[in-house]
């Protein structure tokens, strides 16, 4: 494809998104399941003029004035030339339409709309949201508008960073400033692709994961539970439960547990690729009896809580337009109940940690709150110490300080990762 087939498809899926507010992979998919002539490039053309036009949805005007919108993410974020564009544009049969002399103009104005409009590419209901947990709620924006790099986790159980570092240099690979084990692929520039990691000898040998560093640091608030029992009652496909259980160096034992049955399903073959085996994965379906063996014995119990996911706006910038305040609402409903579940395996004197991929107080600061109020036998302990202690981080790396109310915050432009909120909890013996 051309230019000019290239954007008008952009256009056609922007559309879709806003006329169906369905994940934009799914108005991605659909546009190539009708699209069979489209090659690799195209659609990696097409995906990341789509989510750049995303992150930059209000301030450029992509959910009022499309056309526009997209020249001015091409001519602002992509550095094209006018004439490339003007030329792209009017191509038939193939382009969305000659561009008139005011678009023009408009499109030109794009710089100035995205430096001074930048609180306006974040939702309006979630404005005071950020503004109670951030001092700098535009730098904040800001960050969040960037596209995110790609970070990778060293898997110890196969290998070790400079052997890694040094497979993974031809991706762009080099270490990331506070995890130990991080490894970052700076972020593609307009239409360059990603790194794909995927299909490098080291992912295949297991010696990587592709984890965010903020989500690294997470698994790491266990601190250091040598030979511990843990369980990860919120496993997912499993990233913190893989980090964990290598951090342990194959002793102790993790518990990877799921509502969602269909959730846990790659964990079996992560972690075989990834030599793990000290986990046990605990299915809702099959296995309610050994998770109600566990109940009251954990030495720690991980609750990665389903969220917001405003902390990975970044990377998934058309869930920050999905969010509506009803699922938010829904999501802290969820976080009680998950807690309430999760602490009943904690041990006396065990540990509990929570996690969200959320920045905002509402879905942390304030659910922990809750729960001490119904659970007042736990006391809240410096997330940043236990992080430190487990080993996991740079001598010498600082960490934000967890605030007045015990809360560890990771973000785009405070520590260069995805949002993450961090809380741990320690039970009365
Ligand atoms: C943020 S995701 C977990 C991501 C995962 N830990 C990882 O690192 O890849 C939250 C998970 O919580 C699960 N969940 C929601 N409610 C739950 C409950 N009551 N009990 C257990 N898991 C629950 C969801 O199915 C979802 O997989």
């Amino acid at each position: 494809m051309r230019d000019a087939g290239r954007i008008a498809a952009a256009l056609d899926v922007l559309a879709q998104f806003e006329a169906r507010r369905v994940p934009i992979k799914v108005c991605l998919a659909d546009w190539a399941r009708g699209a069979r002539y489209a090659g690799a490039k195209d659609r990696a053309f097409i995906g990341g003029v789509v989510h750049d036009a995303l992150r930059y949805r209000r301030s450029l005007e992509l959910d009022t004035r499309p056309r526009i919108g997209i020249g001015r993410v091409l001519m602002t974020l992509w550095g094209w030339p006018e004439a490339r564009l003007v030329e792209a544009f009017a191509e038939t049969p193939h382009g969305p339409g000659a561009l008139s002399a005011e678009e023009i103009d408009a499109i030109a104005e794009g710089a100035t709309l995205a430096a001074r409009d930048v609180r306006r590419d974040w939702p309006e209901f979630a404005l005071p949201l950020l503004e109670r947990v951030n001092d700098n709620p535009t730098a904040e924006i800001e960050a969040n508008r960037a596209r995110a790099p790609v970070d990778l986790r060293v898997n110890t159980l196969r290998s070790d960073l400079p052997r890694t570092e040094k497979a993974l240099r031809g991706e762009g690979a080099v270490p990331a400033p506070l995890a130990a084990l991080a490894l970052r692929c700076a972020v593609p520039a307009a239409e360059r692709r990603g790194p794909a990691i995927e299909i490098t000898p080291a992912f295949q040998k297991g010696w990587v994961e592709i984890q965010d560093e903020g989500s690294q640091l997470a698994a790491l608030a266990m601190g250091d539970l040598a030979g511990g029992q843990i369980l990860d009652f919120c496993a997912g496909a499993g990233g913190k439960t893989l980090a964990m259980a290598a951090h342990l160096d194959n002793r102790g034992q993790v518990f990877a547990y799921d509502i969602d049955a269909r959730r846990l399903a790659p964990l079996y073959d992560r972690a075989r690729r990834a030599g793990v085996r000290n986990v046990q994965v605990l299915s809702p379906t099959s296995d309610a009896a050994r998770l109600g063996d566990l109940t009251g014995k954990m030495d720690g119990v991980f609750v990665d809580a389903p969220c917001s996911g405003a902390g990975t706006w970044r990377r998934r910038p058309d869930t920050k337009w999905r969010l509506t305040p009803d699922q938010l609402a829904t999501r802290q409903e969820e976080q009680d109940r998950v807690l309430d579940q999760a602490e009943a395996f904690v041990r006396p004197g065990g540990i509990l940690v929570y996690v969200t991929c959320s920045i905002f107080a509402e879905e942390n600061e304030d659910r922990i709150a809750a729960f001490l109020d119904r659970h007042p036998t736990y006391d809240i302990e410096d997330p940043g110490a236990a992080i430190t202690a487990s080993g996991g981080v740079h001598a010498g790396a600082v960490l934000p300080p967890a605030d007045g109310r015990g809360t560890l915050r990771l973000s785009p432009a405070k520590t260069a990762t995805d949002g993450f909120a961090i809380t741990r909890l320690r039970r009365r013996g």
